[in-house]
């Protein structure tokens, strides 16, 4: 992932560097800036009146939520390879939603199958079949947590300071409760819904949704299923990231990176480290992927959201930023560059090569025969796996380096996200209810990848956004240590998906009625 605290020093450059450039333009580009007020176009959405369920939520109700968290939490379902899950704790897992969710189990219009042994998938059948299904999609295993450098075991699920420690609380067990928790405390509320959709549980996201989330979408697609949209992992409330801009905003990612694992390998003559040629295999191989991480892939500003995205953000913003973001048509090369400065937001603009494993030698006095190098590369909507393929070859510019693509595929396609688009515009709509100090909604690009991405072919929509705030320092507990979250948050998300699964019983996206809640 993307290194987040660095979007800060972006930012304080953003903030500094292009100040004098800016100011002998600003008088002319006073006159033409644009506003750009957030229309509310959603007004009127999903249930009013009488049959509206408040997501208010008894005493007794919110220390279960909170302990049944805590029960999965420490459950290990830890994916270490594709061969090698946990099994025990997936089925343990299984067990639990059963018993802390009975009314989920229990409910005629909802069917529960279990897919390749641990992944779940829930059907709720809404009253009104005019409406296009939608689906909530969570996954349930998390990355290996050794206890090192934790502050309370990763598999505890220990309540410190008002937070749930624990692997999988913010990357994904989170979700996957939330979402089961919502819709079993909307059930208790005699809720039925008039929208059909469906929960999807991976259980193995973390080495590729192979077995869980591509087996589920495969089974809907047999069945001829076609989803309105999908909601899944990869985008936030952003929180304190850019300097200057005081409130946190929005960021639904509309698309995903596409990915390539590429070996690179030098064959040579093996012989005695006493006579050594002029150049080995490691030598030649080490030049190679030297020059690719010296020689960045193309900066793609303005072919993704990237552009956009600022747009939206810039009337938050103070002068010159505002005057700065807001044209973008003159400061497009000098911004580009600027967010070129950070790991996290030069993710953004361009495809990402990382050198992630270098293997070779078999003795110390032995020249080796072979050199291998794996790079990780993270391609930008805007380029696809051949053009980034023909890159790599370009820069290392050997006929001795030979390739070995591990595995490929192609960024994924801009989910719609204009006023027409149901789901993207019921997530912003449901996030102004629930995070009314939210300023901005942004259409963002997620830089990892999730099992979203083995749903093309039953839908359009794909939108990845988790509704908990995130700050730089949260950001680096993705994966790595002391992940948490605060009960708060945890129960913000449950009312949000309670909230949200309300507001997609309604048929069409209205248009604005009124002015009234602008941001
Ligand atoms: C101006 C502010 C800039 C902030 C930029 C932040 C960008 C945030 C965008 C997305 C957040 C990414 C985190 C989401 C989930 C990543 C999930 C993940 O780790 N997936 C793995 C899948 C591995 C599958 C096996 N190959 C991955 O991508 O490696
Ligand atoms: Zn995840
Ligand atoms: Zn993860």
């Amino acid at each position: 992932m993307a290194e987040p605290g660095a979007a800060a020093s972006a930012g304080r450059l953003l903030a500094m560097g292009v100040t004098g450039t800016v100011l002998a333009l600003v008088a002319v580009l006073l006159l033409r800036t644009a506003t750009f007020p957030e229309p509310d176009e959603l007004r009127g959405w999903g249930r009013t009146g009488a049959s509206r369920i408040p997501a208010q939520f008894s005493e007794a109700e919110r220390t279960a939520m909170k302990e049944a968290l805590k029960e999965a939490i420490q459950m290990p379902t830890v994916s270490f390879s594709s061969e090698n899950i946990n099994t025990t704790a997936l089925a343990e897992f299984g067990e639990h939603i059963r018993k802390v969710f009975p009314f989920l189990f229990s409910t005629s219009f909802i069917q529960h199958e279990v897919v390749e042994q641990y992944s779940h998938l829930f059907t709720i059948h809404g009253s009104d079949p005019k409406l296009e299904p939608y689906m909530l999609l969570a996954h349930i295993d998390v990355v290996p947590a050794p206890n090192d450098g934790w502050e309370v075991p990763p598999f505890s699920g220990l309540e410190r300071d008002g937070f749930i420690y624990g692997r999988g609380t913010i990357d994904n067990k989170n979700s996957a409760m939330a979402i089961l928790q919502a819709m079993e405390l909307l059930l208790r509320r005699n809720y039925v819904p008039q929208r059909s959709f469906y929960i999807s549980l991976g259980h193995d996201e973390e080495v590729s949704g192979t077995y869980g989330a591509q087996k589920i979408a495969a089974l809907l697609e047999s069945r001829g299923i076609e989803l309105s949209f999908i909601i899944d992992e990869g985008g936030y409330i952003m929180d304190d990231f850019i300097p200057g801009f005081e409130k946190p905003f929005a960021w639904i990612s509309v698309s995903e990176k596409g990915g390539m694992n590429l070996m690179l390998q030098v064959d040579s003559d093996p012989g005695h480290s006493s006579m050594p040629p002029k150049e080995t295999s490691i030598g030649i191989l080490a030049a190679a992927v030297s020059r690719l991480e010296k020689t960045p892939m193309p900066n793609m500003f303005g072919y993704g959201t990237e552009k956009s995205i600022l747009e939206q953000l810039a009337g938050q913003f103070g002068f010159p930023l505002n005057i700065i973001l807001t044209n973008l048509w003159i400061f497009g090369p000098i911004m580009s560059r600027i967010l070129e400065k950070s790991p996290a937001t030069n993710a953004m603009v361009r495809t990402t090569v990382a050198l992630t494993m270098f293997n070779s030698g078999i003795k110390v006095n032995v020249i080796p025969p072979t050199a291998q190098a794996t790079i990780n590369l993270r391609i930008h909507p805007a380029q696809t796996v051949p053009e980034v393929l023909e890159i790599v070859r370009n820069v290392v510019a050997d006929d001795r380096v030979r390739y070995h693509v591990l595995n490929a595929f192609d960024p994924l396609p801009l989910s719609p996200h204009d006023n027409e688009a149901f789901g993207y515009q019921l997530l912003k709509r449901t996030i102004r209810d629930v995070f009314p100090e939210v300023t901005a909604v942004v259409p963002g690009i997620c830089v990892g990848n999730t099992d979203a991405r083995h749903y093309t072919n039953i839908s359009k929509g794909l939108y990845r956004f988790n509704p908990i705030a995130l700050n730089p320092q949260s950001f680096k507990s993705f994966h790595g240590l002391n992940e948490k979250i605060s009960i708060q948050a945890y129960e913000t998300q449950v009312a949000f998906l309670f909230e949200l699964i309300q507001n997609a019983d309604t048929e069409k996206v209205p248009r604005p009625h009124s002015a009234e809640h602008e941001l």
